[in-house]
C-alpha cells in the first residue's frame, strides 16, 4: 500500500493533517485515450497524491491501454480500458471525464450518483442556461440540474469554490487564454466592451484524436487556416464568464486558426479602452503570486514554445496608444488549456498543494 503525507491544506487543520499519512488518491479517466486523456494519464504517473486506478475509452474499449497509446509505459500500460457506461471502482475519488461535449453529461451524472468527485474536460457544464448551451452546441442538455452547483474552474478567480467543488467545469482552451488578461482590466474598468477583437491560433491537438479528413497532415501541415465562423461555441463561454468574474458584458469577435504544430495556443487580444499604458503594471500585480501565470516585462511578448509542456500562461502587452492596445497570450492547450487546469483544479478540490504534479517550466528547446 502506498502512503503519502499531505502536503498542504489551507485550514486551521493544516498542521495536524501535515504529519498524517494517507493513501494515494484512486482516480479514473474517462476518454483516456484522447489527447487530454493521454496527457491526464502522464501528469497523474507522476503526482505524489494521485494514482490510476481506472481508465475507459469508447471505440477502443477492451484494449489494453499500452496498445492504444504510444507514449504510455509500466503498469498503466497494462490496464485495459473499459467503457465509459460501465460501473466505476467503489475505491475510486475523483473522476476525469475526458470525452467529447454532449457524451460526458451523462458519464458525469452518473459518476455523482456514484459518489465522486468530478473534473469534467468538456463543454458540459461550462454554462449556467440551457438557452445559452443550446444555442452555442446546438443540443439540448441530459441533466441541466447540476449547472447550477457545476464550478467553472478558471482557477486563478475561481479557487475557494474549486476547492468546495464536487463538480468542476473546466474551461475551454480558447477561454483560458482569453479571460485570464482580460479579467482584471474588465474589473479595472478600463476597457471598451463594445467589440473586443479575439485572434487565436491552435496547434492541431486541440481538436482531438479522431480521424476526420480535415485533419490529415496534408491538410494541416504548410498551412494556417481560420475556421468556425462566424461564431465558434467558444464565444459565447468567453462572454459568460468575461461577465462571471470581470462583472461586465462584452461582446467578442473570435476568429480561431488551426496551425501545423502539435500543441500550443497563442491568442491575440486588440482591445480599446482608457489608461492604456497602466495595464502592464495591472496585470504584473494581480498575477505577481500566480505559479502559472506570467506577464512578461513590457517590451517583450510570449510564444508557444516558451510555455509547451508546462502549466503557464505567458501574458505580454503592448499600449499602440493612450486609447489602443494588443496582448497577446499563450498556453499549452493540452495542459493550462485542459488536463493541466484540471489537475491544477483537482488539487485544491482534495486540498493538496495547487502546483503538485504540474510543470511551471516549458519542455524547451
Ligand atoms: N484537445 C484539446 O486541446 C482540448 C480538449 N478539450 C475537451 O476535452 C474533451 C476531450 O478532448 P480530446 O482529448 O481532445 O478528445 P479526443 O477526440 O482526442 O478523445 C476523445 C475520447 O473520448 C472517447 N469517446 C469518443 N466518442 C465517445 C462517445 N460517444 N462516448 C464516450 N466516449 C467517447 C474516445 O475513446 P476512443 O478512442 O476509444 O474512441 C477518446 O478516449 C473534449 O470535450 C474536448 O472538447 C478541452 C480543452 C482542450
Ligand atoms: C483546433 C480545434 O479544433 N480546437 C477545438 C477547441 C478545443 C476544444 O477541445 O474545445 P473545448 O475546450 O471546448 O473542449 C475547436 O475549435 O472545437
Amino acid at each position: 500500500m502506498n502512503l503519502n503525507v499531505i502536503m498542504t491544506k489551507s485550514f486551521d487543520e493544516t498542521d495536524a493533517l501535515r504529519s498524517m499519512p494517507v493513501m494515494n488518491i484512486a482516480v479514473a479517466i474517462l476518454g483516456a485515450t484522447g489527447y487530454t486523456g493521454a496527457e491526464l494519464i502522464r501528469l497523474i504517473e507522476s503526482h505524489p497524491h494521485f494514482e490510476v486506478k481506472h481508465l475507459a475509452a469508447h471505440s477502443q474499449a477492451g484494449k489494453l491501454a499500452g496498445d492504444v497509446l504510444p507514449g504510455c509505459a509500466g503498469k498503466v500500460a497494462a490496464m485495459r480500458l473499459a467503457t465509459a457506461d460501465d460501473a466505476l471502482p467503489e475505491n475510486v475519488e475523483l473522476v476525469f471525464t475526458a470525452l467529447p461535449h454532449g457524451a460526458a453529461a451523462t458519464s458525469v451524472f452518473a459518476a455523482l450518483e456514484a459518489g465522486k468527485k468530478v473534473v469534467d474536460l468538456s463543454a458540459d457544464f461550462r454554462h449556467k442556461s440551457h438557452d445559452i448551451y443550446q444555442a452555442a452546441y446546438g443540443a439540448s442538455h441530459p441533466h441541466p440540474e447540476l449547472f447550477e452547483e457545476a464550478v467553472y474552474g478558471l482557477t486563478e478567480f475561481a479557487r475557494a469554490d474549486v476547492a468546495k467543488a464536487r463538480l468542476i467545469a473546466n474551461p475551454g482552451c480558447y477561454p483560458t487564454s482569453t479571460l485570464l488578461p482580460l479579467v482584471p482590466l474588465l474589473n479595472a474598468e478600463l476597457i471598451d466592451t463594445s467589440t473586443i477583437i479575439v485572434d487565436s491560433k491552435s496547434g492541431t491537438s486541440g481538436a482531438g484524436r479522431s480521424a476526420k479528413t480535415d485533419l490529415l497532415y496534408c491538410e494541416i501541415n504548410e498551412s494556417v487556416k481560420a475556421y468556425g465562423l462566424p461564431r465558434h461555441r467558444h464565444a459565447w463561454e468567453m462572454e459568460e464568464w468575461a461577465l462571471g468574474f470581470g462583472h461586465q458584458s462584452i461582446t467578442v469577435r473570435f476568429v480561431p486558426h488551426i496551425l501545423p504544430m502539435n500543441r500550443g495556443m497563442l491568442t491575440t487580444l486588440h482591445l480599446n479602452g482608457a489608461s492604456t499604458h497602466s495595464w502592464h503594471e495591472i496585470l504584473t500585480d494581480q498575477f505577481a503570486d500566480e505559479p502559472f501565470v506570467k506577464v512578461l516585462p513590457e517590451g517583450r511578448l510570449p510564444s508557444t514554445a516558451g510555455i509547451s509542456g508546462s502549466n503557464r500562461c505567458d501574458i505580454g502587452v503592448a499600449a499602440l496608444s493612450d486609447s489602443e492596445a494588443v496582448i497577446v497570450s499563450c498556453i499549452d492547450n493540452l495542459l493550462k488549456g485542459a488536463a493541466g487546469q484540471a489537475l491544477q483544479n483537482a488539487n485544491l478540490m482534495f486540498g493538496f498543494d495547487e502546483t503538485a504534479g504540474l510543470a511551471t517550466h516549458a519542455l524547451w528547446p
